[in-house]
């Protein structure tokens, strides 16, 4: 059952935005981890219809055993999706799901003639067209880096001025609304390139983007500034390259893994004006002298 738990643990992390579906599956266990993508990628093709099948047969409401729709979702597609069915020893959770078996193949059967759909493929999740006309961001980290500095890389790297959204997979252009901000390819891929891994450029979407720029915290030393909600860190680190690494940011996260994550992004992008704090913003005292000069939030 370990299995579908690691899978259901993914599926809870790509629903908090803690990464790409890439970039989370790249962090299973390494044993395991050609399987439990290959359940996860299947489950979030036939997610909303998977879903209503859960609401519909009540599985939930009946079955406290299963306490988590995630585990359900993957409990659930290999039941009905999967040839071989549920691939763990006998145990309460899989007993659980087996009760319900003949209700949710008939509550399938029933979503799929609603939709018209001849064969379970057709009712898989068609990726939105879209979402091909989304250029991937990349927002550059002054921290780091220049603009200037970037485009020469960029050019360095085979890319040329130009519109992202086009036929040429090599072209990428300046946002027109946020500093620092450029656009390429959708389908342009960073993880391995220098410019990411040494935290000079930061894949952030451009409506992640505004808030700090709404914010706009000047470079002074005498600014104070809080993240209340900060992992993985991207608007953080903008905040703090706004301030120049001058002034104070508290960043706030109280989960512990994402905290680690955020550390290890902010040691990343060379942000020095900030103090990663693990805790619960809403625990945080009004009175802490700590926090008396914050001027920005
Ligand atoms: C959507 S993410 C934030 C994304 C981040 N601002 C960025 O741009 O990269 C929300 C984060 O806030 C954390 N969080 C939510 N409520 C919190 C609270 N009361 N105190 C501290 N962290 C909190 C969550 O654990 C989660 O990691």
């Amino acid at each position: 059952m370990n299995f579908y738990f690691e899978a259901a643990k993914t599926l809870d992390r790509l629903d908090t935005k803690e990464g790409s579906i890439k970039g989370v599956l790249s962090t299973l266990p390494e044993k395991d981890r050609k399987r439990t993508a290959a359940l996860v990628i299947e489950t979030l093709k036939y997610k909303p219809v998977l879903l209503d099948v859960i609401v519909a047969s009540k599985l939930l409401k009946e079955e406290r055993k299963i306490t988590s729709q995630s585990l359900a979702l993957v409990l659930v597609h290999d039941i009905l999706l999967s040839r071989n069915g549920i691939q763990a020893g006998d145990g309460p959770i899989k007993q659980a799901i087996l009760r319900h078996k003949t209700r949710l193949r008939s509550e399938f059967q029933r979503i799929k003639i609603k939709k018209g759909a001849r064969t379970d493929e057709q009712l898989a999740h068609v990726e939105d067209a879209r979402a091909a006309k989304i250029p991937r961001y990349v927002r550059v980290n002054t921290l780091k880096c220049t603009s200037k500095d970037a485009i020469k890389a960029f050019h360095e790297q085979g890319y040329r001025l130009g519109d992202p959204l086009g036929d040429n997979p090599k072209c990428f252009s300046q946002d027109e609304h946020i500093a620092n901000l450029f656009l390429f390819p959708p389908q342009t891929q960073f993880q391995d390139n220098p410019l990411y891994t040494s935290g000079k450029i930061i894949l952030q979407d451009k409506a992640s983007c505004f808030p700090a720029v709404v914010l706009a915290p000047p470079a002074s030393d005498s600014i104070v500034a809080i993240d209340a909600t900060a992992a993985p860190g991207n608007k953080t680190s903008h905040l703090s390259a706004l301030m120049g690494n001058q002034g104070k940011l508290y960043a706030f996260e109280r989960d512990r893994k994402r905290f680690t994550t955020l550390k290890t992004m902010l040691g990343r992008a060379g942000c020095r004006n900030v103090e990663a704090l693990n805790a619960d913003f809403l625990t945080t005292e009004p009175d802490d002298s700590r926090f008396s000069k914050v001027d920005h939030m």
